[in-house]
């Protein structure tokens, strides 16, 4: 996978280096590639951004600049349709993907960080881990001219206008880096106990994790739940399961509305 972050904070992107997402890029298991959206600007003073048409607070960033960008980050893939003339990159399919008539094009897909964003959720991760190719527009002041969606979504790329939550940030750089991380995680060989990925919050059942205790058994007065001392895995397992379920409906009801009991049931019967 390529991962392709432009911003005009480059340097708040640094933290993608280290860890577990720093291992993988050193591995090669995934390249995430940071660009200062600058370098495509073509006045003195390096202009990014301009009054809302339509009046209002702030500046909007503007279209031309980052059209440059991402057309740059995106050159690559020669299947790109060049703009506006899809034919002359090959076979275009009725939903407007290009292809070169042999196998299935990469999957490209342009993450643009945005308040009015549909919810990122572990769903687009898993979905977002498959991509070939994923280039993250980090955005900053009253957010990015809406065109530039509209424009890339107009020749074949998948845009995926997400938020990582209903509070507001100053840019999309903390967003880029929530995501990369949720997606980048699940790319197999990057995590060391795939089994681990298994038993999550917000994972395939749909609840919340239960609870982890580790050694010492007795800490400053406070016991570990004795049922984790046994070594009755199906009592621990069934006590993890009572966990997750009193902890997702005391916590997150909603979750326990979206639940699909045949899938609890089918969990149960395991147990
Ligand atoms: C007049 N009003 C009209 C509404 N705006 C709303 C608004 C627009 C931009 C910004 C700042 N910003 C710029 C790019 C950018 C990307 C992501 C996020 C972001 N915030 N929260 C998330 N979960 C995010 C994510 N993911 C914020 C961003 C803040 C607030 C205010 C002014």
């Amino acid at each position: 996978m390529i991962i392709d972050v432009v911003s005009i904070f480059p340097d708040y992107l640094a933290p993608l280096g280290l860890s577990l997402v720093g291992k993988a890029r050193e591995q090669g298991t995934v390249t995430i590639n940071v660009h200062d959206l600058r370098q495509w600007t073509t006045d003195r003073h390096r202009t990014v951004d301009d009054t809302p048409l339509g009046g209002g607070a702030g500046m909007v960033m503007k279209p031309d600049v980052w059209g440059q960008a991402l057309d740059s980050v995106f050159a690559h893939e020669e299947l790109i349709a060049p703009h506006g003339d899809k034919e002359a990159a090959g076979v275009v399919s009725p939903d407007g993907a290009v292809t070169d008539g042999g196998e299935s094009p990469p999957r490209r897909v342009l993450i643009i960080p945005t308040p009015s964003g549909q919810s990122f959720s572990q769903r687009h991760a898993h979905d977002l881990a498959t991509v070939d190719h994923i280039a993250v527009a980090c955005g900053r002041y009253e957010g990015i001219d809406a065109r530039v969606a509209d424009h890339y979504r107009d020749r074949g790329i998948e845009v995926a206008e997400l938020s990582i939550g209903d509070y507001v940030l100053n840019g999309g750089e903390v967003a880029a880096m929530v995501m990369i991380e949720a997606i980048v995680r699940l790319i197999p060989g990057v995590v060391g106990n795939p089994h681990s990925l298994v038993e999550e919050s917000h994972g395939e059942a749909g609840l919340l994790e239960y609870p982890v205790f580790t050694r010492p058994p007795s800490w400053r007065g406070l016991d570990a739940p004795a049922v984790l001392l046994s070594g009755h895995h199906g009592r621990i397992a069934r006590w993890r399961r009572d966990q997750s379920l009193e902890r997702t409906a005391r916590r997150r009801p909603d979750m326990i509305e979206a639940l699909d009991v045949t899938e609890l049931d089918a969990h149960d019967q395991a147990l």
